[in-house]
């Protein structure tokens, strides 16, 4: 008998998966991928329409099918249906692309029919204030589990998906590296929030009571991009050198002190952060937590997915 190696995904390759699009009526128009590109100009229009658009046809399907066992629940339970977000997270690693995976799904979900209102809240407004983690020695350890105020994230998403309107969420800047005080993100009346961070699928640190609950028990679904970390690495130094030629260059920019590196200076400078610190928080806490997805995308070195995989059980 042959062994079969038993896994609770099914795997696609990127032409398989492009096929699973059917005949959705989403096709882009000319503006619609004007807009998109102004996400990321290096973004592909074929990576939208073959990985993209199959994904938003699967989700608006999910998202039925909570709504309706939403209705059955209340109905259950005698009480009228509440209006409670569908909620999304997107996990992987600093620089694999969650922001711009986040933003493309905000654009292409919100031209369903029905017009949904999609937000986007990101997990790095849950770190604690630079002044804390230099106290308690963790400003190495930024984006570790133990950098986040995760109960303040689980009361944030418990009053989310209890139907709360107005639920406020603190605000981070990469642009001065720190949590901005005072400034919050407001979500009201959404009907899709997408929850985008490197911490979002990670499991309780601790035994408070509280942290019995996962981030990820409050999902509906959640998407992991995943790709190989030489690759990674790369994307966060592009990322860096382009920074330096433009945000850095503000001298109220917290890494204003490397605008006059040049192109080498400023790749030794990233690979030394990158190794310090997201490398090692990549392989100890982000990896670790691929399985617990409901959906895997495998990036190449292009930045084109090459394997989705989709949870069947
Ligand atoms: N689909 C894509 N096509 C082209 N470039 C991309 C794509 N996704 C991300 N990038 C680039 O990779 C880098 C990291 O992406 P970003 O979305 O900022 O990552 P993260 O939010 O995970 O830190 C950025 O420079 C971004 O422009
Ligand atoms: C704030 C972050 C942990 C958040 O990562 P993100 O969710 O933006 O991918 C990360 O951008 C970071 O600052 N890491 C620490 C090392 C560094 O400066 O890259």
């Amino acid at each position: 008998m042959v062994s079969e190696k038993i896994s609770p995904y099914i795997s696609f390759t990127r032409e398989e998966w492009a096929k699973l699009r059917f005949n959705t009526p989403m096709t882009l128009t000319k503006a619609e991928i004007k807009e998109l590109q102004g996400i990321n100009e290096r973004l592909s229009v074929e990576e939208v329409e073959k990985i993209y658009l199959p994904l938003t046809r699967l989700l608006n399907l999910y998202i039925d099918a909570s709504q309706q066992l939403h209705s059955v629940t209340d109905q259950f339970f005698g009480q009228a249906t509440r209006k409670v977000p569908y909620i999304i997270g997107v996990a992987g690693s600093v620089a694999v692309g969650k922001s711009t995976t986040s933003r493309i799904l905000q654009s292409l979900l919100s031209r369903l029919p029905e017009h949904p209102k999609v937000q986007i809240v990101t997990t790095d407004g849950f770190l604690y204030p630079n002044a804390t983690l230099e106290n308690k020695g963790l400003m190495d350890k930024k984006g570790f589990p133990e950098s986040y105020d995760i109960k303040k994230l689980i009361h944030f998403l418990s009053d989310l998906k209890s139907g709360k309107d107005n639920v406020r969420a603190p605000v981070y800047s990469h642009f001065t590296y720190d949590i901005v005080p005072g400034d919050y993100i407001e979500v009201d009346g959404a009907d899709i929030v997408i929850i985008e961070g490197i911490n979002v699928l990670q499991t309780p640190v601790t035994n408070e009571m509280l942290s019995r609950l996962y981030v990820s028990d409050f999902f509906d679904m959640s998407l992991f991009v995943d790709a190989d970390e030489v690759d990674i690495k790369r994307w966060y130094i592009e990322r860096f050198k382009i920074l330096k030629e433009s945000a850095f260059k503000d001298p109220n920019a917290y890494f204003n002190r490397y605008a006059n590196l040049s192109d080498e200076e400023a790749e030794e400078v990233a690979a030394d952060i990158w190794n310090r610190i997201n490398k090692k928080n990549l392989e100890l806490n982000i990896s670790p937590t691929k399985y617990r997805s409901t959906i895997i995308f495998k990036k190449g070195k292009d930045h084109l997915t090459e394997k989705i995989s989709l949870r069947k059980v």
